[in-house]
């Protein structure tokens, strides 16, 4: 039974509004950027991302992507800049890909996908008590979305890439302590911003997205190794690898999206 959402023909992206009806609503994403209809915004302030104190836990397999978890009982890690009101705290990063030598990204830029996307989920702690409560709430979370496209081997990728055969199965954790994302960054922090959701069920439309021009190069061998990953337990029968696992860009329904570089 497609009781639960996924990414294959039963329970895929065309299917999930039956349970998440805000799966056709006016903010949800990702979205095709087009740099040509972007507004620049002068009064976008520079993304800054203070991780030097952040504090990973753990990589998991949740069934839908890896996950890496960091300790949010504190503002240690934070991003702020762009059009956020105030910091927002790091809470996790996670993956999307396709298949071998195919497009996996969400977000696309003038229609053209990237062959992953890195989403670094951020939530307003100012403002609201808990993530679940912040993902709910129109300002509540800002993920950094980074587009990985292939060439040479990413030299601190291999840190995330070495552990993913400890968490090859669905609900597979495993300790992933003193890895800092900021080593994942391309060099120009210049971005697009624009009001969004989540890009998985529960969908929430509580998502400020920024998304980074400068993808950052990873090798196809790098990327080879989280296609070793599978969307199903260890007990299950049929074993699926984990790729595709991406949503397509959705209706922009009026929204503007601001570039903070001419
Ligand atoms: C107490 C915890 C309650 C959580 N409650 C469940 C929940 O809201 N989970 C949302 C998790 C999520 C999904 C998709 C993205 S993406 N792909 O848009 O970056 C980011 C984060
Ligand atoms: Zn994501």
């Amino acid at each position: 039974k497609g009781s639960t959402w996924g990414y294959g023909e039963e329970n895929g992206p065309s299917l999930w509004h039956k349970d998440y009806p805000v799966a056709q609503g006016s903010r949800q994403s990702p979205i095709d950027i087009v740099p040509s209809e972007a507004s620049f915004d002068p009064r976008l302030a520079p993304i800054q991302l203070s991780y030097d104190q952040c504090t990973s836990i753990n990589i998991s397999n949740n069934g839908h992507s890896v996950v890496v978890e960091f300790d949010d009982s504190d503002d240690r890690s934070v991003i702020h800049g762009g059009a956020l009101p105030n910091p927002y705290r790091l809470r996790q990063f996670h993956f999307h890909w396709g298949e071998k030598g195919c497009h996996g990204s969400e977000h696309t830029v003038a229609g053209k996908a990237f062959v992953s996307e890195l989403h670094l989920v951020h939530w307003n702690a100012e403002k609201y008590k808990t993530f679940g409560q912040a993902a709910q709430e129109p300002d509540g979370l800002s993920v950094l979305g980074i587009f990985l496209e292939t060439g040479d081997d990413h030299r601190w990728l291999h840190k995330i890439t070495d552990a993913l055969y400890m968490v090859k199965f669905k609900g597979s954790v495993s300790d992933f302590k003193g890895f800092n994302p900021k080593c994942l960054l391309p060099s120009s922090l210049h971005f697009w911003t624009y009001p969004g959701s989540l890009t998985t069920p529960p969908l929430h439309e509580s998502v400020i997205w920024i998304v980074l021009k400068e993808p950052i190069v990873v090798s196809e061998k790098q990327m080879g190794k989280f296609r070793m990953l599978v969307f199903n337990g260890e007990e299950e029968d049929l074993r699926s690898r984990m790729e595709n696992n991406f949503r397509s860009p959705q209706p922009l329904k009026g929204r503007k999206v601001l570039a903070s570089f001419k």
